[in-house]
C-alpha cells in the first residue's frame, strides 16, 4: 500500500486522561476528532505500573462509547485477559510477544472472539516475532518509549523499525495497521507518518492540551494533528 492509499487514525491515549472524570473525557475526545481509544493495561508485574482493567472496558461501552476501543495489554500473563476483553467489548486487542507462551494460540484467541488482533514491540523486540504469524494479525504496535508512563521522549531508532515494518505489511498484502505508542507530538508525526505509520496513539499531548474548564480543550490539538498528517 502507498502513502497515498493510507488513511490515518488518531488514538488518544486514556493513561493520561482525567480517570475520575473518565466516560467524559472520552466523550469530549470523540467529539473532538479521535478514531480510537487507546486503552493502556498495565500489570505492575510486566510494567512498572497498575492501571485499567476489562471492568473499566465495559463500563465505557455501557456509558454509550461506540468508537474502537484498542485494548493494549502490557500484561504477563496474556490468555485469560485476552477472554475478560472480549466480553468487555474491545475491538482491537494487542499483546507483547514476550509475555505470551504461545503467540499463535493467544492470536488465535482473540481472532476466534471476533476481535483484531495485535502483536506489541518494545523498543528493543525484534520484529521476527512476526516471521510465521502474520495471516493472523491485524495489527503491529511498535513502542516509540519504554512501556509503563506516560509523557516519555520519542526514540528515535524507531523511524527505522517503522519503516522495516511497513515494508513487510506491503510484502504481506494484508490490511494491517500500523500503529505508533509514545512521545507523539504535533511536531513529530508527520516524519513518523512518512516512515510508515497510519495509526497515532498519543497521550500526554492531547490529554495535558487546553484548559479543564473548556469541553472543546481537545478541539486544536487534534485539529493541529490532522493538519500535520495532511502533508504527508
Ligand atoms: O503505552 C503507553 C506507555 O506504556 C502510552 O500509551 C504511551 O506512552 C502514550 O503516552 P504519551 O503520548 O504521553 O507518550
Amino acid at each position: 500500500m502507498s502513502d497515498a492509499n493510507r488513511d490515518f487514525l488518531i488514538a488518544p491515549s486514556i493513561l493520561s486522561a482525567d480517570f475520575a472524570r473518565l466516560g467524559e473525557e472520552v466523550d469530549n475526545v470523540l467529539a473532538s476528532g479521535a478514531d480510537i481509544v487507546h486503552f493502556d493495561v498495565m500489570d505492575n508485574h510486566y510494567v512498572p505500573n497498575l492501571t485499567i482493567g476489562p471492568m473499566v472496558c465495559e463500563a465505557l461501552r455501557k456509558h454509550g462509547v461506540t468508537a474502537p476501543i484498542d485494548a493494549h495489554l502490557m500484561v504477563k500473563p496474556v490468555d485469560r485477559l485476552i477472554g475478560d476483553f472480549i466480553d468487555a467489548g474491545a475491538t482491537y486487542i494487542t499483546f507483547h510477544p514476550e509475555a505470551s507462551e504461545h503467540v499463535d494460540r493467544s492470536l488465535q484467541l482473540i481472532r476466534d472472539g471476533g476481535c483484531r488482533a495485535g502483536l506489541v514491540f518494545n523498543p528493543a523486540t525484534p520484529l521476527s516475532y512476526l516471521d510465521y504469524v502474520m495471516d493472523k494479525v491485524d495489527m503491529i504496535l511498535l513502542m516509540s518509549v519504554n512501556p509503563g508512563f506516560g509523557g516519555q521522549a520519542f526514540i528515535p531508532a524507531t523511524l527505522d523499525k517503522l519503516r522495516e515494518a511497513r515494508r513487510r505489511i506491503d510484502a504481506s498484502g494484508r490490511a494491517i495497521r500500523l500503529e505508533i505508542d509514545g512521545g507523539v507530538k504535533v511536531e513529530n508525526i508527520a516524519e513518523i507518518a512518512r516512515a510508515g505509520a497510519d495509526t497515532f496513539v498519543a497521550g500526554s499531548a492531547v490529554f495535558k492540551a487546553g484548559s479543564d474548564s473548556d469541553p472543546n480543550r481537545y478541539d486544536s490539538v487534534m485539529r493541529a494533528f490532522r493538519e500535520q498528517l495532511a502533508l504527508v
